[in-house]
């Protein structure tokens, strides 16, 4: 079974969702991006969704946008991002990981060429911001060959319509963004979100995970209670960005720890 089912699966025997940290591939470097992986995993990740570093991240807040730029300036290319995996793959051959970015490096790449080469790194999932359903194409085929889950974002306006053609592409989960704007935000309405979540499962069976604006314990434990899955991008990397380089694991391990423990406690009062 692909890793993302089984990873879902597992869960949702014990009623727990998902814990998924987003880090930028390469900031502060490749191999401390490496290091992270691993730490997060033993803090409570249950899937990693790992940057692309990208110039010109339109859906990025300042956070995201900066941890990006110090990935560019020390280098990272995509195929350093793709080394990333492999060499976390070398000691974990469970954590679903999913590539998260913008089409131009994978244009760049080559389709073929990318799609390959991120199946045997490790790679399980792609999801690519400016690529809508309608424009997959090719690179959808390329996907289900290398049995890559192509993942989609949904947001507050995505229409019914819109939302079963999307689930007829996607695999793995869905992506629900929690509100209109940026990564980073601070306006999360659970409210809201609980309500759209309850019209999008009447339309399609996929997990849905939701993100933006998830920043502490306590976001984290309002939207296990309603999801599939929580997303922690932003405030991660603003950890990583202030913490003391010697004590970089010892600051996530606390942090996304306690996250963690909130997103348990939950799992276990259902
Ligand atoms: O940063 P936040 O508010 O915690 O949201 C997660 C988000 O950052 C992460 O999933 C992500 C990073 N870049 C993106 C681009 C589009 C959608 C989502 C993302």
């Amino acid at each position: 079974m692909k890793r993302i089912n089984a990873c879902f699966n597992q869960l949702k025997a014990k009623q727990q969702a998902a814990l998924i940290p987003f880090i930028t591939a390469g900031d502060p470097s490749v191999p401390l991006t490496v290091t992270l992986m691993h730490t997060l995993v033993d803090s409570g990740a249950d899937i990693i969704e790992l940057g692309m570093p990208f110039s010109d991240p339109m859906a990025d807040g300042p956070v995201i946008q900066r941890a990006s730029e110090r990935a560019l300036a020390a280098g990272t290319t995509l195929y350093d991002v793709l080394h990333i995996v492999s060499t976390f793959r070398q000691t974990n051959s469970d954590t679903p990981v999913v590539l998260m970015g913008y089409v131009n490096p994978v244009e760049n790449m080559g389709y073929a060429e990318f799609a390959k080469a991120a199946h045997q790194a490790g790679v399980d999932g792609i999801l690519l911001v400016d690529l809508p359903p309608e424009e997959i194409g090719e690179l959808g085929d390329l996907f289900r060959q290398h049995e890559l889950d192509p993942i989609f974002l949904l947001s507050p306006t995505t229409t019914h319509e819109r939302i079963a053609r999307i689930s007829e592409v996607a695999s793995g989960y869905l992506y629900y963004v929690s509100l209109k704007g940026v990564t980073g935000s601070a306006k999360l309405d659970t409210h809201a979100v609980a309500e759209k979540l309850r019209d999008i499962r009447s339309i399609t069976n996929l997990p849905i995970g939701v993100g933006f604006g998830i920043r502490d314990a306590e976001s984290a434990a309002q939207i296990a209670q309603i999801s599939d899955a929580v997303i922690v991008g932003s405030a991660l990397l603003q950890q990583i960005e202030q913490a003391d380089p010697s004590q970089l694991t010892q600051t996530v391990t606390t942090w996304f720890g306690a996250l963690h423990h909130a997103v348990v406690a939950v799992a276990n009062k259902n």
